[in-house]
């Protein structure tokens, strides 16, 4: 499942987040991408152990923290500390698929990514070029958002960024462990899940939302890998 997430961030955090990026200290991408992915990737990363990249990335895991519709669609057991790219001057990231298991930097821990996040904060008349381009089992999504908003994707998915050819295009981007590692589990947690809500918005009283909502925790409970 593709799912957007509008307006994480408001226009003004995107502003501020914005001037910090750009006084930023960028390095060649290359050095986080594996062996395939390093001869397709021409873009330009903050260190993993800089400053400005731990304090916004833990500002932005808390941000998800309170995002009602990224808990119920990614159900996250655990979530990478978000990293921070700029492409521009023709730089893309070719087809690659990203790596099944990251070790989490300075702990004892790994992520195994069974959802991928692009936040954008750069809006798209700002660049040409620069979308982020999935394919899944329904075919291929072209993916370019305002500032502020963040887009989910299935992590077993192949998937690219087309060539920046004016402007500069700033991202942030995580990975996401879930409670439920298969993506059409999921789906089904989540069409349930919306479900319940409305009818519980409509119809408060009704008994069947207790057995729907029953259902959901068990099937929760049956699917979840943690
Ligand atoms: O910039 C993006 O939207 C995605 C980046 C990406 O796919 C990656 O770094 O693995
Ligand atoms: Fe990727």
């Amino acid at each position: 499942m593709v799912i957007e997430i509008p307006e994480l961030l408001g226009k003004a955090e995107v502003q501020a987040i914005r001037a910090q990026l750009e006084a930023a200290d960028w390095h060649d991408g290359r050095g986080t991408a594996g062996h395939r992915a390093i001869s397709v990737k021409t873009n330009l990363q903050l260190r993993l152990d800089d400053p400005l990249a731990q304090e916004l990335g833990a500002r932005l895991v808390q941000r998800l923290g309170q995002t009602p519709l990224f808990i119920a669609s990614a159900l996250p057991a655990k979530i990478m500390p978000p990293r921070f790219n700029r492409y521009e001057d023709k730089g893309a990231y070719g087809n690659h698929v990203d790596n099944a298991i990251f070790a989490v930097p300075g702990a004892q821990s790994h992520v195994r990514t069974d959802l991928s996040a692009t936040i954008f904060l750069s809006d798209p008349d700002e660049y040409d070029g620069g979308e982020l381009v999935i394919d899944d089992l329904f075919g291929g999504h072209r993916v370019k958002l305002p500032a502020g908003h963040m887009i989910l994707y299935p992590g077993s998915s192949l998937h690219r960024v087309t060539p920046v050819t004016r402007g500069t295009r700033f991202a942030a981007f995580t990975w996401i462990q879930s409670f439920v590692a298969q993506d059409q589990q999921r789906r089904l947690l989540f069409d349930l899940d919306s479900a319940i809500q409305d009818l519980t918005a409509d119809h408060p009283d009704h008994g069947g939302i207790d057995t729907l909502t029953n259902v959901y925790h068990n099937l929760l409970r049956q699917w979840s890998t943690t």
